[in-house]
């Protein structure tokens, strides 16, 4: 099957029974959820909720103690590299090389991804993303909102189905994230890929999540649309409806 080729499912991700065990700890324990084509899914929980330690199982980084990780119908532990080639990732602690200039970034991680016509690929994001001017520049020297634009321009070379992002937004002034925002919007409805996304910032998940899953202690207690879960749980916002979560987790089911 070729990254062309539309896939009959409808889930670009499927987790299904996830478990992850780190000696005694127990940092993700049954989790099972979908993202579908075109969906911004919210994958929230207070620190040490779990949420990057499934984020690398799901990149197939770390190995799960147990349970499955479908990507575009694709079993990562079976087919890692055929399921890697669906997916793309992007986060503030995992920078561009700083010595590489944008256009030498592009070029080295599309020819890891095998993008097909790199050249034009390369082109087509640099417009897309506005950083034509800064083509030859070094990354190092850019500011973090024109970093965070290359890191997704990266994300997008081999127009995954499947889009990770961890906390994008995070060291962005407020009109830059809103800006950055935006742009994943509009590539969630034009390129119809999925996405799951981290964030800390409960006004932006409202803004941006389609659907938010709320984690804690390594499990899923709470899903649903960000506008209405709130209300439906007695809370006033979705950052009260957290705050509950991440403190009384035995309440939402946490201890079951
Ligand atoms: N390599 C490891 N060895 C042992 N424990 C680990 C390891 N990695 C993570 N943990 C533990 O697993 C739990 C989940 O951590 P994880 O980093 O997935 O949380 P998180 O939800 O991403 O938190 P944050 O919002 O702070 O980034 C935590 O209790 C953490 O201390």
């Amino acid at each position: 099957m070729t990254l062309a080729e539309p896939s009959r499912k409808t889930s670009v991700l499927s987790v299904r029974a996830l478990h992850k065990r780190y000696g005694e700890l127990v940092a993700v324990e049954e989790l099972s959820f979908e993202v579908g084509r075109g969906e911004i899914v919210g994958l929230l929980g207070p620190n040490g909720a779990g949420k990057t330690t499934t984020i690398n199982m799901v990149l197939g980084v770390l190995q799960p103690s147990a349970g499955q990780v479908l990507v575009d119908g694709i079993d990562v532990a079976r087919r890692r590299e055929a399921a890697l080639a669906r997916t793309n990732f992007a986060a503030v602690y995992a920078p561009l090389p700083g010595n590489l200039t944008v256009w030498q970034n592009l070029r080295y991680f599309g020819l890891i991804y095998g993008v097909r016509g790199l050249p034009a690929r390369i082109e087509a994001l640099l417009r897309q993303f506005s950083l034509e001017r800064f083509r030859d520049t070094r990354c190092g020297l850019l500011s973090s909102g024109e970093q965070t634009r290359v890191c997704l321009a990266k994300a997008m070379l081999n127009r995954p189905p499947l889009l990770l992002l961890d906390e994008p937004t995070a060291s962005l002034d407020p009109a830059t994230a809103q800006d950055i925002r935006q742009l994943i919007r509009r590539l969630a409805r034009e390129e119809g890929g999925g996405i799951l996304w981290t964030s800390h910032n409960m006004g932006e998940v409202e803004e941006v999540c389609d659907r938010v899953l709320l984690m804690s202690r390594g499990r899923l207690l709470l899903q649903g649309d960000p506008r209405t879960l709130p209300r439906e749980h007695g809370a006033g916002s979705l950052e009260e409806l957290f705050i509950r979560v991440a403190r009384e987790p035995l309440q939402f089911g946490a201890g079951r």
